[in-house]
């Protein structure tokens, strides 16, 4: 099978403290042309296996690949990109959003109109921004032009309806434009029917 455009974990294995494997032998692949759902009990390693997946977390064993090439390989910017559950823990609470967005690599003014962030928001900090608003910022800021796969951990979970919808519309839209694959960890089965292109269940 082609490794082009193909993120593989192989094989993977990670552990926090001596001799507890929270995770172990783990194989997951995907293609930028997929999104792929994860289903896990809580606990099970999801966060974990996500960021080794982005590049967080060396594994212990095992390997990341996307193209063929390790993701420490890739300098300057990983084409793996990671969205966190808890956008406020993801940004740095003392510099406005137009200072965080500076720092992240040629941001599309396109990309901020689908996510529909206004322009007054720059102005902000964090703190004075909702977990929703501050979650788009948050996903524009892992879009860059090198970004191949998105992984989405619980991104929405903590959100009203009308926000989860807005925002996975958005999501859709960007990365079928930008032929982006994503990896969507969710314990929710209805939102990842209607998203995924398939769901694993571990
Ligand atoms: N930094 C850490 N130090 C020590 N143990 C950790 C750390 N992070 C996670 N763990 C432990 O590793 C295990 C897996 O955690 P992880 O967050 O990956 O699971 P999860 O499936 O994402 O859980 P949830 O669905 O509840 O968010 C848990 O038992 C957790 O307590």
């Amino acid at each position: 099978m082609s490794e082009s455009n193909r993120l593989i974990g192989k094989d993977l294995s990670y552990s926090y403290s001596k001799g507890v494997k929270v995770i172990e032998k783990c194989t997951i692949e995907l293609t930028t042309q997929e999104k792929l759902g994860l289903v896990a009990p809580s606990g099970y390693g999801k966060t974990t296996l996500c960021k080794l997946l982005s590049g967080y977390l060396e594994p212990f064993e095992g390997s990341v690949l996307f193209d063929g090439k390790p993701l420490k390989e890739y300098k300057g910017y990983c084409p793996i990109q990671m969205i966190w559950q808890h956008p406020e823990q993801a940004v740095n609470p003392k510099l406005k959003m137009k200072k965080i967005l500076a720092e992240a690599n040629n941001i599309e003014p396109e990309i901020l109109d689908i996510l529909g962030i206004e322009n007054e928001w720059f102005e902000r900090y964090p703190s004075e921004l909702s977990g929703g608003e501050l979650q788009r910022f948050c996903i524009a800021r892992a879009i860059g032009e090198q970004t191949r796969i998105l992984i989405a951990d619980e991104i929405t979970t903590m959100m009203d309806l009308v926000t989860q919808c807005q925002i996975w519309n958005a999501l859709l839209q960007i990365t079928a434009k930008r032929k982006i694959g994503m990896l969507i960890v969710s314990h929710d089965m209805e939102l990842l029917k209607q998203v995924a292109d398939r769901i694993l269940l571990l």
